[in-house]
């Protein structure tokens, strides 16, 4: 087949994606308005870091943490990949998506302090074990553009993030460009593609709940590990 037919071919469907993907590539710091939240400035290019594939949970799976521990809840779009993508243009980015799904990129806000201040690598702070809570496979067709969606989380009935894709400042044909210029994004990778204002720190027992325009909503109670 004509490699423009093979860039042009409908979705994939990948509902098993947590399983076969073998790479979860986060984006930070990429809303304006947690650039505000946080009094920081706009990063100049996207701000890219792993996290485990171990870390994956899903509906009816809890988020555990330690009680000594200060993790927050950061809300996202999850675009996953629905085939090999090396070093593509931004122009033909978007036809390397397989589909979508609700993300939490769950943050341990003490391991990234420690970290930061030595410099460390993000790794510990963002794989740790239920760190990527995620919704069920929506389909590529139903997100007609990446860059204008709604996405909320509610802490125990309270909303404390109610944001909008097209506050990104880079572009989900951005980032999966500029990271396919690193690393190759194979079948069922997963790119986070960062969180709007108002992440915030869980406690054990404190219930989210978080929704992405009317496609999906999903639910995670968080439990202590001690
Ligand atoms: O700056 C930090 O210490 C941590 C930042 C984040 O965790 C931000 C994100 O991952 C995000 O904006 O999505």
């Amino acid at each position: 087949m004509a490699s423009h037919l093979v860039s042009r071919m409908a979705s994939v469907h990948l509902p098993n994606f947590s399983e076969v993907g073998r790479k979860i590539v986060g984006a930070a710091l990429n809303y304006k308005s947690l650039a505000k939240d946080l009094k920081v400035q706009h990063p100049q290019r996207p701000i890219i870091f792993l996290k485990a594939t171990s870390s994956y949970i899903k509906v009816g799976q809890d988020i555990e943490i330690s009680k000594s521990d200060i993790v927050n809840y950061e809300v996202e779009l999850g675009v996953i990949i629905g085939k090999k993508c090396k070093k593509v243009t931004e122009s033909n980015a978007l036809d390397y998506i397989g589909g979508y799904c609700l993300a939490l990129d769950m943050t341990n806000v003490s391991i990234l302090s420690e970290a930061r201040k030595a410099s460390a690598p993000w790794d510990l702070g963002k794989g740790f074990d239920t760190a990527c809570p995620v919704s069920k496979f929506i389909p590529k067709e139903d997100i007609k553009n990446p860059d204008d969606v709604k996405l909320w989380l509610k802490l125990n009935g309270d909303i404390k993030q109610n944001g909008n894709t097209n506050d990104m400042i880079f572009s989900t044909a951005h980032l999966i460009s500029f990271v396919s210029q690193f690393m190759t994004l194979e079948p069922g990778d997963l790119l986070l593609t960062g969180s709007p204002s108002g992440v915030g720190p869980v406690r054990p027992n404190d219930v989210l709940e978080c929704g992405l325009d009317d496609l999906v909503t999903m639910k995670f109670s968080v439990k202590p590990t001690d």
